[in-house]
Protein backbone atom coordinates (compact mmCIF):
# COMPACT_ATOMS: atom_id res chain seq x y z
CA UNK A 1 0.00 0.00 0.00
CA UNK A 2 1.47 3.47 -0.77
CA UNK A 3 1.18 6.19 1.70
CA UNK A 4 0.38 9.63 -0.12
CA UNK A 5 1.54 12.86 1.62
CA UNK A 6 -1.94 13.46 1.47
CA UNK A 7 -2.79 10.50 3.70
CA UNK A 8 -0.02 11.33 6.40
CA UNK A 9 -1.89 15.20 6.56
CA UNK A 10 -5.06 13.29 6.94
CA UNK A 11 -3.28 11.21 9.65
CA UNK A 12 -2.00 14.14 11.24
CA UNK A 13 -4.97 16.12 11.57
CA UNK A 14 -7.33 12.94 13.09
CA UNK A 15 -4.60 12.70 15.72
CA UNK A 16 -4.25 16.59 16.37
CA UNK A 17 -8.17 17.15 16.34
CA UNK A 18 -8.41 14.09 18.51
CA UNK A 19 -5.92 15.13 20.92
CA UNK A 20 -7.57 18.97 21.05
CA UNK A 21 -11.12 17.25 21.57
CA UNK A 22 -9.86 14.80 24.40
CA UNK A 23 -7.59 17.95 26.37
CA UNK A 24 -11.45 19.89 26.01
CA UNK A 25 -13.28 16.74 27.73
CA UNK A 26 -11.24 15.00 30.19
CA UNK A 27 -11.68 16.94 33.07
CA UNK A 28 -15.66 17.12 32.22
CA UNK A 29 -18.54 14.83 33.36
CA UNK A 30 -18.67 13.56 29.42
CA UNK A 31 -15.83 11.58 29.74
CA UNK A 32 -17.46 8.82 31.30
CA UNK A 33 -20.17 8.82 29.08
CA UNK A 34 -17.45 9.25 25.96
CA UNK A 35 -15.91 5.98 27.67
CA UNK A 36 -19.45 4.80 27.48
CA UNK A 37 -19.94 5.42 24.57
CA UNK A 38 -16.92 3.58 23.33
CA UNK A 39 -17.78 0.58 24.83
CA UNK A 40 -21.14 0.46 23.29
CA UNK A 41 -19.40 0.55 19.78
CA UNK A 42 -16.69 -1.93 20.39
CA UNK A 43 -19.30 -4.13 21.75
CA UNK A 44 -21.50 -3.45 18.09
CA UNK A 45 -18.36 -4.11 16.34
CA UNK A 46 -17.94 -7.34 17.75
CA UNK A 47 -21.41 -8.19 18.06
CA UNK A 48 -21.11 -7.08 14.20
CA UNK A 49 -18.69 -9.85 13.40
CA UNK A 50 -20.76 -12.55 15.40
CA UNK A 51 -23.62 -12.00 12.98
CA UNK A 52 -26.02 -11.51 16.12
CA UNK A 53 -28.81 -9.64 14.30
CA UNK A 54 -31.15 -9.37 17.17
CA UNK A 55 -28.83 -7.83 19.37
CA UNK A 56 -27.18 -5.87 16.88
CA UNK A 57 -30.06 -3.88 15.87
CA UNK A 58 -31.30 -3.64 19.77
CA UNK A 59 -27.38 -1.86 20.01
CA UNK A 60 -28.15 -0.10 17.09
CA UNK A 61 -31.36 1.54 19.01
CA UNK A 62 -29.39 2.31 21.97
CA UNK A 63 -27.07 4.32 19.94
CA UNK A 64 -29.28 6.58 17.92
CA UNK A 65 -31.23 7.59 21.21
CA UNK A 66 -27.48 8.41 22.90
CA UNK A 67 -26.77 10.52 20.04
CA UNK A 68 -30.33 12.35 20.40
CA UNK A 69 -29.40 12.66 24.13
CA UNK A 70 -25.63 14.25 23.94
CA UNK A 71 -26.59 17.72 22.72
CA UNK A 72 -29.26 17.60 25.57
CA UNK A 73 -27.40 16.45 28.09
CA UNK A 74 -24.38 18.23 27.06
CA UNK A 75 -25.53 21.45 26.32
CA UNK A 76 -23.22 23.55 28.08
CA UNK A 77 -19.69 21.60 27.58
CA UNK A 78 -20.39 21.75 23.85
CA UNK A 79 -21.05 25.39 24.20
CA UNK A 80 -17.99 25.75 26.34
CA UNK A 81 -16.00 23.85 23.32
CA UNK A 82 -17.35 25.51 20.59
CA UNK A 83 -16.61 28.64 22.57
CA UNK A 84 -13.00 27.47 23.06
CA UNK A 85 -12.29 27.34 19.44
CA UNK A 86 -13.51 30.53 18.68
CA UNK A 87 -11.30 32.02 21.03
CA UNK A 88 -8.41 30.35 19.22
CA UNK A 89 -6.69 33.24 18.32
CA UNK A 90 -3.22 33.77 19.74
CA UNK A 91 -3.50 37.86 20.30
CA UNK A 92 -7.05 37.06 22.38
CA UNK A 93 -5.56 34.58 24.26
CA UNK A 94 -2.56 36.58 25.37
CA UNK A 95 -5.11 38.87 26.37
CA UNK A 96 -6.90 37.15 27.99
CA UNK A 97 -4.34 35.50 29.90
CA UNK A 98 -2.80 38.90 30.84
CA UNK A 99 -5.99 40.26 32.32
CA UNK A 100 -6.97 36.72 33.89
CA UNK A 101 -3.05 36.83 35.90
CA UNK A 102 -3.96 39.74 37.97
CA UNK A 103 -7.31 38.32 39.09
CA UNK A 104 -5.01 35.22 39.99
CA UNK A 105 -2.26 37.11 41.70
CA UNK A 106 -4.88 38.82 43.81
CA UNK A 107 -6.39 36.32 44.50
CA UNK A 108 -3.11 34.22 46.29
CA UNK A 109 -1.42 37.53 47.33
CA UNK A 110 -4.74 37.66 49.97
CA UNK A 111 -4.77 33.92 50.64
CA UNK A 112 -0.91 33.70 51.28
CA UNK A 113 -1.12 36.30 53.84
CA UNK A 114 -4.40 35.07 54.99
CA UNK A 115 -1.87 31.75 55.88
CA UNK A 116 0.48 32.94 57.26
CA UNK A 117 -1.46 34.77 60.09
CA UNK A 118 -3.65 31.95 60.10
CA UNK A 119 -6.85 33.00 59.10
CA UNK A 120 -9.27 30.29 58.31
CA UNK A 121 -10.80 31.07 54.34
CA UNK A 122 -13.30 29.58 52.10
CA UNK A 123 -13.45 30.77 48.68
CA UNK A 124 -15.48 29.49 46.29
CA UNK A 125 -14.60 30.75 42.62
CA UNK A 126 -16.95 30.51 39.91
CA UNK A 127 -16.47 28.64 36.88
CA UNK A 128 -19.51 27.79 34.31
CA UNK A 129 -22.02 26.38 37.08
CA UNK A 130 -24.23 29.04 38.07
CA UNK A 131 -24.20 29.21 42.49
CA UNK A 132 -27.54 31.38 42.82
CA UNK A 133 -28.83 29.09 45.47
CA UNK A 134 -25.28 29.49 46.93
CA UNK A 135 -25.26 32.95 46.76
CA UNK A 136 -28.66 32.94 48.09
CA UNK A 137 -27.63 31.91 51.45
CA UNK A 138 -25.52 34.87 52.08
CA UNK A 139 -24.88 38.35 51.64
CA UNK A 140 -25.06 39.61 48.05
CA UNK A 141 -21.93 42.56 47.90
CA UNK A 142 -20.72 42.41 44.15
CA UNK A 143 -17.61 44.24 44.94
CA UNK A 144 -14.28 44.47 42.88
CA UNK A 145 -11.84 42.23 44.17
CA UNK A 146 -8.67 43.27 46.42
CA UNK A 147 -6.36 41.77 48.53
CA UNK A 148 -7.32 44.32 51.65
CA UNK A 149 -11.11 43.47 51.15
CA UNK A 150 -10.66 39.40 51.32
CA UNK A 151 -8.21 39.73 54.41
CA UNK A 152 -10.54 42.21 56.06
CA UNK A 153 -13.76 39.90 55.22
CA UNK A 154 -11.90 36.71 56.55
CA UNK A 155 -9.88 38.64 59.71
CA UNK A 156 -12.06 36.98 63.10
CA UNK A 157 -14.86 38.51 64.65
CA UNK A 158 -15.86 40.80 61.32
CA UNK A 159 -19.26 40.87 60.40
CA UNK A 160 -18.24 38.80 57.20
CA UNK A 161 -15.92 35.90 58.45
CA UNK A 162 -18.18 32.88 58.86
CA UNK A 163 -19.29 31.08 56.30
CA UNK A 164 -17.61 30.98 52.54
CA UNK A 165 -16.81 33.90 49.54
CA UNK A 166 -18.09 33.49 46.27
CA UNK A 167 -15.82 34.48 43.43
CA UNK A 168 -17.09 35.25 40.05
CA UNK A 169 -13.79 37.10 37.66
CA UNK A 170 -12.61 39.84 39.78
CA UNK A 171 -15.75 40.38 41.36
CA UNK A 172 -16.15 39.43 45.06
CA UNK A 173 -20.22 38.50 44.81
CA UNK A 174 -21.43 37.31 48.03
CA UNK A 175 -19.91 36.46 51.66
CA UNK A 176 -21.52 34.27 54.45
CA UNK A 177 -22.76 32.06 52.40
CA UNK A 178 -23.61 28.37 53.20
CA UNK A 179 -21.95 25.28 51.41
CA UNK A 180 -23.31 21.60 51.05
CA UNK A 181 -21.22 19.30 53.57
CA UNK A 182 -19.73 15.99 51.42
CA UNK A 183 -21.23 13.05 52.36
CA UNK A 184 -17.62 11.33 51.47
CA UNK A 185 -17.26 9.65 54.54
CA UNK A 186 -13.73 8.42 53.55
CA UNK A 187 -11.66 12.10 54.96
CA UNK A 188 -9.10 12.49 57.22
CA UNK A 189 -10.80 13.39 60.74
CA UNK A 190 -8.64 16.49 60.76
CA UNK A 191 -10.55 17.54 58.22
CA UNK A 192 -13.75 19.72 59.76
CA UNK A 193 -16.60 21.36 58.50
CA UNK A 194 -15.01 24.22 56.08
CA UNK A 195 -13.03 21.38 54.38
CA UNK A 196 -16.34 19.03 54.01
CA UNK A 197 -18.29 22.16 53.21
CA UNK A 198 -15.62 22.99 50.41
CA UNK A 199 -15.46 19.61 48.80
CA UNK A 200 -19.22 19.58 48.99
CA UNK A 201 -19.50 22.31 46.78
CA UNK A 202 -17.04 20.97 44.58
CA UNK A 203 -19.38 17.07 43.89
CA UNK A 204 -22.44 19.78 42.97
CA UNK A 205 -20.27 22.14 40.41
CA UNK A 206 -17.54 23.08 38.43
CA UNK A 207 -16.35 25.55 41.21
CA UNK A 208 -12.70 25.99 42.31
CA UNK A 209 -12.68 26.01 46.80
CA UNK A 210 -9.36 27.07 48.49
CA UNK A 211 -9.25 26.63 51.89
CA UNK A 212 -7.10 27.65 54.81
CA UNK A 213 -6.92 26.07 57.68
CA UNK A 214 -7.40 28.31 60.64
CA UNK A 215 -5.77 25.69 62.92
CA UNK A 216 -2.27 25.42 60.85
CA UNK A 217 -2.83 28.00 58.01
CA UNK A 218 -2.39 24.92 55.39
CA UNK A 219 -3.49 26.25 52.18
CA UNK A 220 -5.98 23.41 50.25
CA UNK A 221 -8.10 23.21 47.22
CA UNK A 222 -11.32 21.28 46.11
CA UNK A 223 -12.14 20.66 42.47
CA UNK A 224 -14.45 17.92 41.37
CA UNK A 225 -15.31 16.04 44.50
CA UNK A 226 -11.38 16.11 45.34
CA UNK A 227 -8.99 17.84 47.79
CA UNK A 228 -5.65 18.93 47.48
CA UNK A 229 -3.43 20.17 50.46
CA UNK A 230 -0.13 21.73 51.53
CA UNK A 231 -0.14 24.07 48.39
CA UNK A 232 2.30 26.96 48.62
CA UNK A 233 1.99 29.85 46.46
CA UNK A 234 3.65 28.63 43.16
CA UNK A 235 1.12 25.32 43.00
CA UNK A 236 -1.64 27.20 44.17
CA UNK A 237 -1.18 29.80 41.39
CA UNK A 238 -0.45 26.99 39.31
CA UNK A 239 -3.64 25.03 39.69
CA UNK A 240 -5.72 28.13 39.41
CA UNK A 241 -4.00 29.13 36.22
CA UNK A 242 -4.89 25.38 35.09
CA UNK A 243 -8.34 25.35 35.88
CA UNK A 244 -9.49 28.41 34.34
CA UNK A 245 -7.52 28.37 31.33
CA UNK A 246 -8.98 25.53 30.10
CA UNK A 247 -12.01 27.38 30.86
CA UNK A 248 -11.30 29.87 29.30
CA UNK A 249 -12.59 33.08 31.98
CA UNK A 250 -11.62 36.13 30.88
N1 LIG B 1 -21.52 24.42 55.45
C1 LIG B 1 -20.68 25.44 55.57
N2 LIG B 1 -20.69 26.42 54.66
C2 LIG B 1 -19.84 27.46 54.77
N3 LIG B 1 -18.93 27.60 55.74
C3 LIG B 1 -18.87 26.65 56.67
C4 LIG B 1 -19.73 25.52 56.65
N4 LIG B 1 -19.43 24.74 57.69
C5 LIG B 1 -18.43 25.36 58.34
N5 LIG B 1 -18.07 26.50 57.75
C6 LIG B 1 -17.02 27.45 58.17
O1 LIG B 1 -16.02 26.69 58.81
C7 LIG B 1 -15.83 27.16 60.13
C8 LIG B 1 -15.60 25.99 61.04
O2 LIG B 1 -14.47 25.34 60.65
P1 LIG B 1 -13.98 23.98 61.36
O3 LIG B 1 -12.98 24.34 62.39
O4 LIG B 1 -15.11 23.11 61.72
O5 LIG B 1 -13.36 23.35 60.06
P2 LIG B 1 -11.94 22.76 59.70
O6 LIG B 1 -12.15 22.11 58.38
O7 LIG B 1 -11.39 21.97 60.85
O8 LIG B 1 -11.06 24.04 59.45
P3 LIG B 1 -9.86 24.66 60.29
O9 LIG B 1 -8.65 23.86 59.93
O10 LIG B 1 -9.85 26.07 59.82
O11 LIG B 1 -10.22 24.52 61.76
C9 LIG B 1 -17.12 27.86 60.47
O12 LIG B 1 -16.87 28.89 61.43
C10 LIG B 1 -17.59 28.42 59.16
O13 LIG B 1 -16.97 29.69 58.91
Amino acid sequence: MEISILMLIDILVTLVVSYKFFTLVKETRAIQLLNGVLILLLIRFFSGILGLKIFNSLLDQVKTVILIALPIVFQPELRRALEHIGRGNLINQLRRRDKFQTHIDKLVAAIIRLSKDKIGALIVVKRATGLKDIIDTGIELDAILSVELLINIFTPNSPLHDGAIIIDKNRLVAANCLLPITKNSNLKQSFGTRHRAALGISEESDALVIVVSEETGVVSITYDGRIESNLDEFSLKERLFSKFDELGVN
